[in-house]
């Protein structure tokens, strides 16, 4: 993103955005509530163009690229995406209709290699006894995870996470977490954003940080670099105290 910024009506939802993720980076977006980091998703999953500055997704700029072609290379785990998932869809369906960039089963035949590279991913994430399920009847975890199975469905290039872990129980925050330290640590995955409010959802294996305050970019880089108590307190405008531990971080109000 070279000189990003968004606008609607007379609303900066992010503005003066310079931001570069290579292939082989993690990504984390941290900020507090309306900072504009699922607007920088979506215009990283080309679902939104920039008002101002350019925008270049693998390789692609956003206003001169077919984005039908594009999205399919991009995979994504969001709220907004398990919203528009049919209660009555069966899981197995909700992975595999992401290889016809869909949602919702219609009328598409699926090849039987499809059908069982959804399997494999569903198996990987712990959850193949719930192929069979609808998508509705799913625990709010157990919907991550097969998310998470569409998402990498495509094999894509860049997969981008908007609060993958909200809403989890403790177990189900650390399962995720767990999963996805292994993904990013994994030098075959694919690039990856990850959007969080909490830095104890930062799996281990995330290189990178860009910290996001009313539309405005922090701080951005090294994760060990951004990710610190300073940085913080001025990103959720609080006196933060932050620790790290075994590659993960704490943080909590100074007293
Ligand atoms: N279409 C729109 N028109 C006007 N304002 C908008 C529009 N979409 C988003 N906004 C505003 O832009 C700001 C950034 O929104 P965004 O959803 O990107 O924030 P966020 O950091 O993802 O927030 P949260 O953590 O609460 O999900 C918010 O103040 C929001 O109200």
């Amino acid at each position: 993103m070279d000189g990003v910024g968004v606008r609607r009506a007379s609303n900066t939802l992010v503005t003066d955005v310079n931001w570069s993720v290579e292939l082989d980076e993690r990504w984390v977006v941290l900020g507090p509530n309306g900072a504009g980091k699922t607007t920088l998703l979506k215009l990283a999953g080309a679902e939104l163009y920039p008002s101002t500055g350019t925008v270049d997704v693998l390789g692609e700029r956003l206003g001169n690229t077919n984005v039908f072609e594009l999205r399919p290379r991009i995979g994504l785990c969001s709220a907004a995406l398990a919203g528009r998932m049919p209660e009555d869809e069966l899981v197995r369906d909700a992975v595999v209709s992401a290889g016809y960039a869909v949602v919702g089963r219609w009328r598409e035949e699926y090849e039987r290699m499809d059908t069982e590279r959804a399997e494999e991913l569903l198996a990987a994430m712990g959850i193949a006894d719930l192929a069979d399920r609808s998508f509705g009847t799913l625990s709010e975890g157990e919907r991550k995870r097969a998310l998470l199975a569409r998402a990498l469905m495509t094999d894509p290039e860049l997969l981008l996470l908007d609060e993958p872990a909200a809403g989890l129980d403790l177990g189900g925050r650390e399962d995720l977490v767990a999963r996805l330290s292994d993904l990013a640590m994994d030098p075959d995955a694919p690039a990856m954003t990850l959007v969080t409010h909490h830095v104890e959802e930062i799996p281990p294996g995330f290189t990178h940080a860009l910290l996001l305050r009313e539309g405005g970019v922090v701080a951005q880089g090294l994760l060990d670099d951004v990710l610190t108590a300073d940085n913080l307190s001025k990103t959720f405008d609080q006196d933060l105290e932050l620790h790290s531990d075994g590659g993960r971080y704490f943080a909590q109000r100074r007293r």
